[in-house]
């Protein structure tokens, strides 16, 4: 099949690559001229295990290609799709001018096709119900000014794709959902994902579109329903990693997001959990689970840092080693990374910090322009009072922490992800503070 993607930040390269390698041809289209060069040159503008290999590869195989002129992306194309950014408006609602542009874009420039079935336009930014009918209304008003009816069908197919196993998780999916109204239009897509082999879910466009919010907000609800609950283990004395696991056996709960730490971060649950909170407002519907899922995730990164000012009082001159800067391991994104607001307390309380993250320096330092960012992991442990763990990168979790004892000026560990074996930091005369990890 002949696919364009439009939009080629993390989820529209993935998916250009993924599809590629599914052996179908792929354009990318993006409007940033500095990202298409970059992918046609094939560097990836983001750190993702494994893509940039694999887009050299099929773009050397001739299956893909990028570009920053839609018109020329379109002649002959089966599937469009639609993969441009929807952030977060100021009342939380998701921002859909990026695809009211890319709708009126093909709204104009749009032709008919030789031969063949219609086009199908699949929406794979995570988007608001009804979202489906307005981009189709989009495109309807700018044929009707060109005083023409191009035909063409929708599809919702949004995007589950984790970051950092963003490929992976591409090419093995744990299911595929594809919304269309028409029968045409799901087997169009249906055809498209035939080679994945992965369990495919055919609904509305509406219910494709709400499966995607639902199955984030739930994630993110797990998450703090844990964090909320480590509070209360730490109180009364209970380790949340044996209670998580004791959970997990469960094959109603299942292990997967019980993770208590401090706080999920990212380009997309702070986000989604907001914009289906929107959502609801605009239907009259206050979400209540939602409203506390987020607020206990929002204090969580305080709640942390309360217990490393109980242990170290003032923080005023005091050495903060913080360990990771990334929302999560495997990728150099800091959306709405915990590690923003426990900077930016650090900071304000006077702590001298310094900073050390395999893939989220460069982009920290924009931020916060004061921390020392050490060129290493050991560098970084040089004098400090006190470390913050606070992304479990590998690096990080499988240093030799027996070896650099000496090298803090006190020993002191607070683990914000759980990840450090308690028992032996003990062992080696760190004192060493997980979350509602009693010793
Ligand atoms: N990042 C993730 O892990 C993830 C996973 C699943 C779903 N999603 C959803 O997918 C969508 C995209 O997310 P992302 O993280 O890839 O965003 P992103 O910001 O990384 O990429 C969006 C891209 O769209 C481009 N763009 C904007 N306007 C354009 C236009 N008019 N024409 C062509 N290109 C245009 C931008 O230049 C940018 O490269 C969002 O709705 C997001 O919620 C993201
Ligand atoms: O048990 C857990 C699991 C995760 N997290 C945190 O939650 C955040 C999000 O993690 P993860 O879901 O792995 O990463 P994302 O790349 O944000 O992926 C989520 O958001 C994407 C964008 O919508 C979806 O496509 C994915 O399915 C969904 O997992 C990170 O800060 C994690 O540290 C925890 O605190 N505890």
């Amino acid at each position: 099949m002949m696919i364009t993607v439009v939009g080629t930040g993390y989820v529209g390269t993935t998916t250009t690559v993924a599809l590629a390698m599914l052996g179908h041809t792929v354009c990318g289209v993006d409007v940033d001229p500095v990202k298409v060069r970059a992918l046609q040159s094939g560097s990836l503008p983001i750190f993702e295990e494994g893509l940039e290999d694999a887009l050299r590869r099929e773009t050397a195989a001739g299956r893909l290609r990028f570009t920053c002129d839609l018109g020329q992306a379109l002649p002959g194309c089966d599937v469009i799709m639609l993969a441009v950014g929807t952030p977060p408006d100021e009342d939380g609602s998701a921002n859909l001018r990026a695809l009211e542009e890319v709708s009126r874009q093909l709204g104009r420039l749009l032709q008919p096709k030789a031969h063949g079935r219609p086009p199908v336009i699949a929406i794979k930014s995570t988007v608001p119900v009804g979202t489906g009918e307005r981009v189709r209304g989009w495109l309807l008003q700018e044929m009707i000014l060109r005083g023409l009816h191009i035909p063409f069908e929708m599809a919702s197919n949004p995007e589950f794709l984790r970051e950092g196993r963003a490929l992976h998780d591409a090419m093995h999916p744990d299911r595929v959902v594809v919304g269309a109204d028409t029968p045409g239009a799901a087997n169009v897509m249906k055809q498209m994902y035939l080679p994945l082999q992965a369990p495919l879910l055919l609904t509305s466009i509406r219910d494709a579109e709400m499966i995607k919010y639902a199955s984030n907000a739930f994630l993110a609800t797990k998450i703090s329903f844990m964090n909320e609950l480590a509070r209360l283990c730490e109180r009364v004395g209970a380790n949340i990693q044996q209670v998580a696991q004791g959970m997990g056996f469960d094959a109603r709960i299942n292990p997967h997001f019980l993770q208590a730490g401090i706080g999920y971060g990212g380009s997309c649950f702070p986000k989604d959990v907001q914009a289906l909170q929107a959502l609801a407002a605009q239907s009259g519907l206050t979400l209540q689970i939602l409203q506390a899922v987020e607020a206990v995730n929002a204090s969580q990164p305080g709640w942390f840092l309360q217990k490393v000012k109980h242990v170290l009082g003032s923080l005023n001159g005091q050495h903060i080693t913080v360990l990771g800067l990334t929302f999560k391991p495997g990728t150099d994104d800091i959306r709405e990374s915990p590690a923003i607001p426990i900077l930016k307390h650090l900071e304000e309380q006077g702590a001298q910090i310094t900073a050390f993250d395999p893939q989220g320096m460069a982009a920290m330092k924009q931020r916060f322009p004061n921390v020392t960012y050490a060129s290493t992991l050991q560098e970084s442990l040089r004098d400090a009072d006190a470390v913050l763990l606070l992304t479990e990168w590998k690096e990080v979790v499988e240093h030799d922490w027996g070896a650099s004892w000496s090298e803090l000026r006190q020993p002191i560990v607070f683990d914000g992800r759980n990840v450090l074996d308690s028992a032996q930091m003990r062992a080696w005369g760190y004192q060493y503070y997980g979350v509602a990890r009693p010793s």
